[in-house]
């Protein structure tokens, strides 16, 4: 029998991560490919003109997953009945910022926004922050929406997650779906910590230790961890613009391993409410390694 549609909400849809990012959902990429979807698309008033030609584009794809699309400035009519929510509405850092530069700007909309949230959402909505700064946001939202249980929000750290597997593949020459269980620590800026001293790399004899496999700890301690801590910056020297497919890449990765459960012997990093596990003092909002086990309840 087919399955009843899931409505994900993309805020800031007009703009790159969201273009990159509502052809994925609406193929399957986020939450399978037997998975009917409507999309809850919202931007803000100057931007509906270029909103509606998203909608435009969605409806020329003839996605076939693809069941509905609201298109709307309206956060009451973008939030009610949504499933799941991808938090990208904001501003992104431009050349020589950090991400803590956009707080003033972007903080704001997450508390105007959580509370849409909490009244319009489906119960059970789970909820993803990936503006920045992302970790900051997610815990504004949090605050200004006590009705949603902390285990529903999380905020973007896959990004840098993925971005680690991609330099433990590159520098081994390994492929990156055999490179696993990189974890990023913290926070989704410079100051977070990639470590690989759990990661391994799938190899003919089994799994072994990346540590081992690259055996230049110089390199890991010191090159690796800044190259992944900096490469949002890097794409802005070299784009101009930030991250943007990678980034809508990871929030499918971010919401497909939530809903339906990590791989056996797999864990991944996302940023979620502390409980103070690992002595990380509960009530941030932090980057852990994590498994998910069958987390959909939809
Ligand atoms: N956590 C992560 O790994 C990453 C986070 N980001 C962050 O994601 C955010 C979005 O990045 P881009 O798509 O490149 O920016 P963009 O500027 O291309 O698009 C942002 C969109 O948000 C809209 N917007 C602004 N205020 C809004 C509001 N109140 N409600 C709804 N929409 C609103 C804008 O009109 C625009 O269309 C930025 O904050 C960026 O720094 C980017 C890459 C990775
Ligand atoms: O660096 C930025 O501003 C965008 C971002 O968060 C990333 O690419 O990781």
């Amino acid at each position: 029998m087919a399955k009843d549609p899931i409505r994900v909400l993309v805020t800031g849809a007009a703009g790159q991560i969201g273009y990159a990012l509502v052809p994925m959902i609406a193929r399957g990429v986020m939450l399978g490919a037997d998975q009917p979807v409507i999309l809850h698309m919202l931007d803000i008033p100057p931007a509906s003109e270029s909103l509606n030609g998203v909608k435009m584009e969605l409806v020329d794809a003839a996605f076939p997953l693809l069941k509905g699309v609201v298109a709307t400035t309206d956060v009451v009519e973008a939030c009610t009945g949504v499933n799941i929510a991808v938090m990208v509405g904001g501003f992104p850092r431009k050349e020589g910022m950090e991400r803590k530069d956009v707080m003033s700007k972007n903080v704001s909309i997450y508390k105007a926004q959580a509370s849409a949230l909490e009244k319009h959402a489906a119960a059970n909505c789970k909820v993803l922050v990936v503006a920045n700064p992302a970790n900051t946001n997610a815990l504004i939202l949090k605050e200004f929406a006590p009705s949603i249980p902390e285990k529903n929000i999380s905020c973007l750290t896959r990004l840098d997650h993925n971005r680690a597997l991609g330099q433990i593949s590159e520098r081994l020459n390994v492929q990156v779906c055999d490179v696993k269980n990189v974890i990023i620590w913290g926070n989704h800026s410079s100051t977070q910590y990639p470590d690989v001293n759990h990661a391994t790399v799938k190899t003919p004899g089994g799994d072994m230790p990346v540590r081992q496999l690259v055996a230049d700890d110089d390199w890991l301690n010191e090159e690796f961890i800044t190259t992944v801590q900096q490469r949002g910056a890097a794409i802005i020297k070299a784009r101009k613009l930030s991250s943007a497919l990678s980034a809508a890449s990871a929030a499918c990765d971010h919401i497909r391993d939530w809903v339906l459960g990590t791989p056996e012997g797999t864990f991944v990093s996302m940023g979620v409410y502390s409980d103070g596990s690992y002595n990380v003092p509960a009530g941030l909002i932090y980057s852990f390694p994590v498994t998910c086990c069958d987390g959909s309840g939809l």
